[in-house]
This record gives structure tokens, C-alpha cells and sequence, in this order.
């Protein structure tokens, strides 16, 4: 094994693996140190696992709109089987196949930055290594779930997105404490999958108060009909568990406490940099590694170290992790070759990605919500229409609710933001996301013509009610 690559990746999730393939794609060789699974969090505790365990909820909600047809019990562990099956049986062999057919050096370990362009890979079994790079260290060691300092949260040891993601059994009584992505998700596909009192703690005033507020109130409809409960304004203020996994009790700023089972904690995220090295370089450790438009950190001289995914703290989704490090590796390799393309850069920004929340309704949203975009200075006109009014929307079944909305940049007539809220809208946001990304005009959209009867004609009913 060669001590000298021209790029050293640390960590092996979607963000480090697409890096390696497009270094190794310009030209350059490449090493890739993963200290757990190759594949990343995204596929075996996060996006895959509760993607698996929402479809049955999904699939259920659909059914129970459409007269005529029912469905029985869900088969609990199936579904659990099918969710071991997505996530491998948390084996990465196939993983590391394929790093090594890009071709790449694997190294299993835990990766420390030693200085510059130097990495120490300490193994499993305290055996360590030093591998240099030639041209670029790209870190692209994720996220770890923030636990709030709350009395007594942390030594009730409750469970995090990694550990509800992985559930073998489905607890009786959940108390969520966290009101974005992760809580939603998790308190739908835990509640559908059989839990019999779940309970949703936020101390703001909404669900997914990043997104257009309706987003949020749709849901709340949504967990009101399933009957989820949802708490807006508080917060835990005190939990005790005096048996390890025994019953939990949360305490509340008033009223009696929560008895549960178990309490899934989804309050946000944090750069997994605590023990990465970044002092011996000059960064903080335990903070974002910030980074320009090329994904080069900001903060360290002679520009060989770069940052992916949610360890850069732009925009925490595993496709916009992917787009960054198609644009690392590619500026990486360009910089090697002594041209770089202009077209290399971050075009998104973080708050513009597109994202869904695999909820029922599906939250799907891309670029400035209304709000965001008055704050940029845009002068701004939005269209709201109902979707559940859209032929293609109705027929998918009764009492479908959903709502859309487009905000436009008036000087420019062309969208800055879109959000869709309804079953079935997911696939429907990439439209969105090539209208505002390529910035097609309003003139010019008005002939891209929806097909009868789909959920898509809700562009049609947008431009109307915009004027066109
Ligand atoms: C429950 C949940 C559901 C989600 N669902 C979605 C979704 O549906 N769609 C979506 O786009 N996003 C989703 N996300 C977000 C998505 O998981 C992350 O944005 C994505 O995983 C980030 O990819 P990454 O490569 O930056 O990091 P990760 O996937 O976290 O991979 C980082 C890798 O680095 C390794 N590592 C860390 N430190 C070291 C070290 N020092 N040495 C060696 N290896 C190291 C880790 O072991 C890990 O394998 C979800 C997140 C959660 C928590
Ligand atoms: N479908 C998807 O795309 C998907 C799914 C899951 C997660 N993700 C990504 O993972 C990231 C993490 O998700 P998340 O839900 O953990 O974070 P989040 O930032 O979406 O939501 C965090 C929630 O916790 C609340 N909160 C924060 N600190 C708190 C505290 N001390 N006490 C009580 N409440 C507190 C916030 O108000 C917010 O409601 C997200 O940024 C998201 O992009 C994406």
C-alpha cells in the first residue's frame, strides 16, 4: 500500500465517496479512511433506514384515501426486514467494492488531520499509519446528533436519529423532543408503525419553522388525524430515567409530566470535528470547517484542505453533500492540472437546496421561502393555490390536502422559491428546482405545458392565478 496519494478523503459517507470518484475520474489517485461503515450515516442510520420504515406509512395513508380498498394490520417486522435489507444488514462490503473498483485505497480507521496534507489513521486495534497528500485532504466526516443540555437528558441515554432509524421493536409511548425534519419523519413512521401514544414536544410555534408556514400547519392537520400529539411552546425541562432503557419521565416547564417508553431526541446536528486534528492546523476543533465556493477551507494557508457534506455546515442533505463533492473533486483535479473551469462552484448555497420531508403530507420545498426572500431585498410577489382542487391531485384519492406556493422575483419575473405540499409531490420538486436553479422566465414557463390529469397541473393553476 502506497504511503502518497494526490487527495485524501476522511470519511466515507455520500459526500467522501463522491469526491473520490471524481478525483480519480480528473486524473489523480486517491485514498478514502472510513472509521466505521463505508457508505456513510446517510445509508445505514439516516436517509435509506427511515425512508424504509416511512414507505408502509406512506403507502397506508394512500390507501385510506381511495374508496374501495383497504388494508390490514402492518406486519411490524417486515417491515423491520425490509429496513435491515436497505441498510445492507449493516455490511459495507458492497461499499467497499466499489471504492476500490473507482480505484481508490481503502483504509478502515479513525482518520486525524497531523499537520498539513498529513493524515494519522488509527485502526481498530491501535495499529496507526501516516499517509500524506500530494495535492488535497478533503474532510467529509459528516454530523452527530446535539443533545441539548437538559437535566438528566443525556444519562437517560435517549434515542437519536441513529438509534430510532435502527429500532428492532416499535416503543408504546414516545415522547419526541425536536419539531424539524428528523422529529416529523420519525414521530410518523414510529406512530404508523404502531406506537400507541406519541407525543411531539417544540418549543417554537410550528413544525418545520425553516420551511413556508403552511408546510407546518399541514402536518399538524396531518398528526391531529393520526392522533400524534403535538405540543408547541414548551420544551423538557427535566427528564429522569432511573432504569437504563427503563420508563422515562419527562418534566415540563408546566403540567404534569410525559411517561414514556422511549424519548427520540432530534434537536439539529453537529460537525463531527471534535477529535479531527483541526488544531494541528490551525481550525477549532469541535467546529464547521467554513468553506468558499470551491469547498477550499477558509481558514488554512496554501489551500490544500477542503470540506464536504454536513461538516461544512451549508446545507445538510445528501444530495447537496454530493453536488459539493462533485464540484471538490473536479476543482481538485483542475487545480492540479493548473486550469480551473469556472463552472466548478457552489451555484445552490445552502438555504436554496431543494429538500423533502418524507412526512404524509410530503414537505417539498426549493429555494427562498417568501419571508426569506423579502429579508434578500427581492421584491417579491407570491401565488398560493389549493392543491387538492387539481384534477391529477383528486383522483389520487378522497381528502387529499395540499397546498402550493410560488414566490416571484417581480423585477425578474422568474421564481425564487417553491413549495409544494401534498401526497405525491416529491417527484414533482425537480421541476421546481429547474425552474428556479436555470432561472427559466414566467413567459417562457407558461409553455411548459402540465400533462392531464397529473398533480403537476398544479403549475398551470399557479401561473393562472399569477396572471399569465
Ligand atoms: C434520520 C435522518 C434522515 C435523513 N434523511 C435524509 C433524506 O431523506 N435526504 C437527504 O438528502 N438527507 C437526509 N438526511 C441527511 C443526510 O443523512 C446527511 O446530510 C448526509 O448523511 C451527509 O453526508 P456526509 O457524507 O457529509 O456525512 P455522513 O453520511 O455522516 O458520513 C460521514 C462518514 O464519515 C465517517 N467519519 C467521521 N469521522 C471520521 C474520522 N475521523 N475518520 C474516519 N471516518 C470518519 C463516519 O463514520 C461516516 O461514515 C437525513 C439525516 C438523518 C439524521
Ligand atoms: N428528508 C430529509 O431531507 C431529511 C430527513 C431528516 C434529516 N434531514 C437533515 O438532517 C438535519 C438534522 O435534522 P433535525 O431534525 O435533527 O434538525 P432540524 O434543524 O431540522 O430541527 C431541529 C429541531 O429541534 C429544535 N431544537 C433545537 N435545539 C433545541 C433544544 N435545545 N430544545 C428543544 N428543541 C430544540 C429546533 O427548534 C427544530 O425544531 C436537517 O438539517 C435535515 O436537513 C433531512
Amino acid at each position: 500500500m502506497a504511503d502518497e496519494f494526490d487527495v485524501i478523503v476522511i470519511g466515507a459517507g455520500p459526500a467522501g465517496e463522491n469526491v473520490v470518484d471524481r478525483a480519480v475520474r480528473g486524473g489523480l489517485t486517491a485514498a478514502i479512511v472510513e472509521e466505521r461503515l463505508a457508505g456513510g450515516e446517510c445509508a445505514y442510520w439516516a436517509c435509506v433506514p427511515s425512508k424504509a420504515l416511512l414507505r408502509p406509512v406512506d403507502l397506508a395513508g394512500e390507501v385510506s384515501r381511495v374508496p374501495g380498498l383497504s388494508l390490514g394490520p402492518i406486519d411490524v417486522p417486515a417491515v423491520l426486514a425490509r429496513r435491515d435489507e436497505t441498510v445492507s444488514n449493516f455490511d459495507d462490503s458492497g461499499q467497499v467494492r466499489w471504492i476500490e473498483s473507482v480505484p481508490a485505497e481503502f483504509f478502515r480507521g479513525r482518520g486525524r488531520i497531523d499537520g498539513p496534507r498529513r493524515v494519522r489513521v488509527t485502526a481498530e486495534d491501535g495499529g496507526e499509519r501516516v499517509i500524506t497528500a500530494r495535492q488535497a485532504v478533503v474532510l467529509a466526516t459528516g454530523s452527530v446528533p446535539a443533545i441539548p443540555r437538559t437535566p438528566g437528558l443525556a444519562e437517560a441515554r435517549p434515542w437519536t436519529s441513529h438509534e430510532v432509524t435502527a429500532a428492532t421493536s416499535i416503543p408504546e409511548r414516545l415522547v419526541v423532543i425536536g419539531g424539524g425534519v428528523v422529529a416529523c419523519e420519525m414521530a410518523q413512521a414510529m406512530h404508523g408503525l404502531g406506537a400507541r401514544s406519541t407525543t411531539v414536544l417544540v418549543r417554537g410555534d410550528r413544525l418545520l419553522s425553516r420551511m413556508e408556514p403552511f408546510a407546518g400547519e399541514l402536518l399538524a392537520e396531518s398528526f391531529a388525524d393520526a392522533g400524534i400529539e403535538l405540543r408547541t411552546h414548551t420544551d423538557a425541562v427535566r427528564v429522569e430515567r432511573p432504569e437504563p432503557g427503563g420508563k422515562v419521565t419527562v418534566h415540563l416547564p408546566e403540567g404534569p409530566p410525559l411517561e414514556a417508553d422511549e424519548l427520540l431526541v432530534a434537536t439539529g446536528r453537529r460537525p463531527a470535528t471534535g477529535d479531527l486534528g483541526l488544531s494541528t492546523v490551525g481550525l477549532a476543533d469541535g467546529t464547521i470547517v467554513e468553506v468558499d465556493d470551491s469547498m477550499r477551507a477558509t481558514g488554512v494557508a496554501d489551500g490544500w484542505l477542503y470540506a464536504v457534506g454536513d461538516v461544512n455546515g451549508r446545507a445538510l442533505l445528501t444530495h447537496m453533500g454530493k453536488y459539493q463533492a462533485r464540484i471538490c473533486g473536479d476543482v481538485i483535479a483542475a487545480r492540479a492540472r493548473g486550469d480551473e473551469l469556472p463552472a466548478m462552484r457552489d451555484l445552490v448555497g445552502g438555504a436554496r437546496s431543494p429538500q423533502v420531508v418524507f412526512t404524509d403530507p410530503q414537505v417539498c420545498a426549493v429555494g427562498l421561502t417568501e419571508e426569506a426572500a423579502r429579508a434578500a431585498g427581492i421584491r417579491v410577489r407570491t401565488v398560493e393555490y389549493d392543491l387538492g382542487s387539481v384534477t391529477g391531485a383528486y383522483l389520487m384519492g378522497d381528502g387529499y390536502r395540499g397546498k402550493a406556493k410560488a414566490v416571484v422575483d417581480e423585477d425578474r419575473r422568474i421564481l425564487v422559491g417553491v413549495t409544494f405540499v401534498g401526497p405525491a409531490t416529491a417527484d414533482l420538486l425537480h421541476s421546481a428546482t429547474i425552474a428556479v436553479t436555470a432561472e427559466v422566465p414566467l413567459d417562457l414557463l407558461w409553455h411548459a405545458v402540465p400533462t392531464f390529469p397529473t398533480v403537476s397541473e398544479i403549475w398551470l393553476r399557479l401561473l393562472e392565478a399569477y396572471g399569465l
